[in-house]
């Protein structure tokens, strides 16, 4: 299998890419680049054909990975060590808790939760975890203690935490709004208090999150947030006043995706194909699409024109889409998610 790289646009590169084997009609690029390539930047896996199709591109060159993008995704990371506690055990508790076990960082019997709903807490039992009658026994049995429940509910639940809370605990905020203030207002001011906005894809490790410290968090209660997080996906540290961006963007942004390839299906239907075919073309197209963006690094116009032909069937469809705005749609998507975000961290 031949990969490709696109050279001009990998940021840097370093040790991981050293050991990657390159041809020799490569190896004076791989030499002059070396400095400049880190981290390195995934291939992206095409057939030979598909790489003589893109001969004409010069910027792109080709190399033989020993890595495994494919196996990557599923390989398991170290066992964490800490005990994991939900506060709510809603949709997104479910995603994160069932991405670790999937990833190998906890088992079911490192998790604590608690929730009102016996549904949820039957759900959470179902894979090992321990169902506690209140979210007080929740972190008494854990370090690191995810607040999950709705934005609502988060004061509440942090005052029945906080007289138990020790020096020991991490306490991990994913509410959409509730800024690091309030959450240092409700657990205590000697609470070590990390602010995540994570999304569902760390179901299948492939969440996109970012983060800020609060409270007394110090870099340990970082390091370990990273590692939690990086275990299921990509984490950022940024600055609070952004996270209401990040929470319009990716927090959000998986709706809008799945609402993409729903309708990307039903104009496969209405064309002609099957259900159960045009969801699976439409879910691998966006799949696709997304890992040449991040392995490749380059930007998304010019992959863009790389499919779009004179003439062709693309631009015809390109051309209808851009007639119904869809870059504004998307873009004032992200701004009434961000300004709904903050709007709840005023309430
Ligand atoms: N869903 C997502 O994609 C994302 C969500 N988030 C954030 O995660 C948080 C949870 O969202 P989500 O999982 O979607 O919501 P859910 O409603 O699915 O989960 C919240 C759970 O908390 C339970 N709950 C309510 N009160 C308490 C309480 N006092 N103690 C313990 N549990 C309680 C709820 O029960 P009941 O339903 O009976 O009230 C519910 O089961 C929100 O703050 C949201 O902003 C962040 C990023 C992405
Ligand atoms: O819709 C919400 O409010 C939550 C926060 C980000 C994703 N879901």
């Amino acid at each position: 299998m031949l990969q490709i790289f696109r050279g001009v646009f990998a940021r840097s590169v370093g040790p991981a890419r050293q050991n990657l084997a390159l041809p020799a009609a490569n190896k004076a690029f791989s030499a002059a680049s070396a400095a400049i390539c880190w981290p390195p930047v995934p291939a992206v896996k095409l057939t030979e054909q598909q790489a003589k199709s893109r001969a004409h591109f010069p910027n792109l060159i080709v190399v033989e990975s020993a890595a495994n993008p494919d196996t990557m995704a599923t390989a398991t990371a170290p066992a964490l060590n800490k005990r994991i506690g939900f506060l709510g055990s809603g949709q997104m508790a479910e995603a994160l808790a069932r991405g670790l076990m999937k990833r190998g960082l906890v088992s079911g019997e490192h998790i604590a939760c608690n929730d009102p709903n016996p549904a949820r807490t039957n759900l959470f039992k179902s894979f090992g975890a321990t169902p506690y009658e209140s979210n007080a026994d929740v972190a008494r049995n854990a370090d690191v203690i995810f607040v999950a429940v709705k934005p609502q509910h988060v004061a509440q639940v942090l005052s029945e935490v906080r007289p138990v809370l020790t020096e020991g605990h991490t306490v991990v905020s994913i509410a959409a709004g509730i800024t690091i203030d309030k959450l240092v207002e409700a657990a205590g001011p000697d609470a070590h208090v990390v602010r995540v906005m994570p999304n569902t894809p760390c179901l299948v490790g492939e969440t996109a999150a970012a983060m800020c410290l609060g409270g007394k968090a110090n870099a340990d209660d970082e390091t370990l947030v990273r590692t939690i997080f990086e275990a299921v996906g990509k984490i950022y540290t940024v600055d609070e006043k952004l996270l209401a961006a990040v929470t319009g963007l990716s927090g959000s942004g998986p709706a809008y995706v799945f609402l993409m390839i729903e309708a990307l299906a039903d104009g496969g239907v209405r064309a002609g194909l099957p259900r159960d075919i045009a969801q699976a073309l439409a879910a691998q197209t966006v799949l696709g699409s997304a890992k040449m963006v991040m392995e490749t690094g380059t930007h998304p116009g010019a992959l863009k024109d790389m499919v779009t032909s004179p003439a062709g069937t693309t631009i015809a469809g390109v051309h209808e889409l851009e007639r119904a705005g869809i870059r504004a749609a998307f873009m004032n998507a992200v701004v009434a998610a961000t300004d709904r975000a903050n709007q709840l961290s005023k309430m």
